[in-house]
């Protein structure tokens, strides 16, 4: 239930080698640069992105992952800080344990990967603990190398560098890995826009009341963006919520002096990352739930065997179509395939079943966009044809009746061939009106189909209306 699928993006394609190439190496140094516009010279950054962004490259690129696109980062890495004048032993250890970090992660997530054809598909809490795993190990190699040049223990920095590593990748990966290109909603609507709203104000309130416990506040708010927004919108808004507050938390220690202050600054971290858990959480269960909906509404809406719709179905679609339509003429067909029970009984349940499903398709052609087609149960179909005369409901349902006429089934060897007969009513529906007189011309057409078995099968019957403006002979 809690999990993410990461879709490979097609934003690159794996041939262009030399081009992918170029983007790997361009992106790692401008993350190197942004990364390095927050970190304050001679202490440990604030808020250090690049390998939570650069796991979430390998993770949506997985062509990325090859030991030399790995160096080619790593390259890049200490050439950046060899440009910086960083070229000390210490600087190269912190080099190597931010691609130890990428590594580990990058590994641990793709090694979750089941098979070739379907997308990764990763359980949230998995993330997190892949992303607290990854910060452990890395931060011992990197707070070892800035020790190396510090005044401070190897414990602050530890703890310290951990929390960064850890928070950063928490806020940054869900995003990076479930965003599709498509954040703006199809319309605007005000009441959308409230978690949102709310979210501001409760990130106002956090930034002035100050406190650890402030950075809970927003939590009720990032919920509701999560009940309310898809998931890559809900990963975005924690994302910026857990970064703003990050900022505002180290900051205001970083300045009064970081060394007093070790314990708050990794407990606010911690606390943010453990925040930025539930609404991502709760957002990915919002979206299973969607799609459980959606798929078991599909399987009510259409007949499982023939795959038109089902009586329920039709329904649902004319309640769906009388909020749109004023005042209109209605036609409704009622089709019987002819001694259907002898095809069993011949042939078997399994050749019935083939009949039923050819036969759908074959109605479902002949009417194509001019109506709706749905099995009412058993060997009896509908068609309801909105939008159109008398003559036209019985010029289709005649059409419907050749087709099946000359229509034939192969079935072990043997060709079978079948008869259908067809009632017709017609009738308007007035505003918010469709469903009760879909159902008045349902019975109607009842009784006209039974005029048509009574007749002999094979044949449409009508209300004399129409018969008569067609000059064609009633079946009764
Ligand atoms: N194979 C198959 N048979 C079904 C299904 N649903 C209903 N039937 C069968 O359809 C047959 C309908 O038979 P009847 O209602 O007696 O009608 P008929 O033989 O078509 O005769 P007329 O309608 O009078 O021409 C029954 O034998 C049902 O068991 C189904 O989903 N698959």
């Amino acid at each position: 239930m809690h999990k993410l699928t990461i879709h490979p993006s097609t934003m690159l394609k794996e041939e262009n080698t030399l081009f992918n190439t170029i983007v790997l190496t361009v992106t790692t140094l401008v993350l190197f640069l942004a990364s390095s516009i927050l970190q304050q010279t001679g202490h440990l950054a604030l808020f250090w992105p690049l390998n939570a962004v650069l796991v979430g490259l390998f993770l949506r690129f997985p062509f990325f992952n090859r030991p030399y696109n790995y160096l080619i980062c790593l390259l890049v890495l200490l050439l950046c800080n060899a440009a910086c004048g960083n070229n000390d032993a210490g600087s190269v250890l912190i080099t190597l344990s931010n691609m130890l970090f990428v590594v580990i992660l990058a590994k641990a997530i793709l090694n979750e990967k089941k098979t070739p054809e379907e997308p990764l598909k990763l359980n949230v809490l998995r993330l997190y603990s892949y992303c607290l795993l990854s910060a452990l190990i890395s931060s011992l190699l990197g707070s070892y190398g800035f020790g190396l040049t510090s005044h401070q223990t190897f414990p602050d920095i530890y703890s310290v560098w951990f929390s960064e590593q850890f928070s950063t990748s928490v806020l940054v990966l869900p995003f990076l890995l479930t965003w599709n290109g498509n954040l703006l909603p199809q319309k605007f609507d005000l009441r959308r826009v409230m978690p949102l709203g709310l979210l501001i104000l409760s990130i106002t309130a956090s930034a002035n009341s100050g406190g650890i416990g402030s950075l809970a506040v927003t939590l009720p708010a990032l919920i509701w963006c999560a009940i309310s927004y898809s998931l890559p919108v809900t990963c975005l808004l924690t994302q910026l919520t857990g970064i703003a507050e990050v900022l505002m938390v180290d900051s205001h220690w970083m300045y009064s002096g970081i060394n007093g202050h070790i314990t708050q600054i990794v407990s606010a971290r911690m606390g943010i990352a453990s925040v930025a858990i539930s609404p991502v959480m709760v957002a990915v269960s919002v979206q299973a739930i969607n799609m459980l909906v959606k798929q078991l509404s599909a399987r009510a809406n259409y007949d499982f065997l023939t795959r038109v719709h089902s009586r329920f179905g039709l329904y649902e679609k004319l309640r769906l179509q009388d909020e749109k339509t004023v005042n209109t003429a209605l036609n409704v067909l009622l089709l019987d395939i002819d001694h259907f029970k002898s095809i069993n009984d011949t042939h078997g349940h399994d050749c019935g079943d083939s009949v039923l499903t050819e036969f759908a398709r074959r109605v479902k052609d002949v009417v194509g966009d001019k109506g709706i087609v749905a099995r009412m149960g058993g060997e009896e179909f509908a068609v309801v044809m909105p939008d159109a005369c008398g003559d036209n409901g019985y010029l289709l349902a005649e059409e419907i009746r050749a087709e099946i006429e000359q229509m034939e089934v192969n079935w072990e060897g043997e060709t079978l061939s079948l008869t259908v007969s067809i009632g017709l009513s017609h009738g308007q529906a007035a505003r918010r009106q469709l469903v009760d007189a879909f159902d008045k011309l349902l019975s109607e057409a009842d009784r006209y189909l039974y005029q048509s078995k009574k007749a002999g099968r094979n044949r449409t019957s009508a209300a004399p209306a129409v018969m008569d403006k067609l000059l064609v002979p009633s079946a009764s």
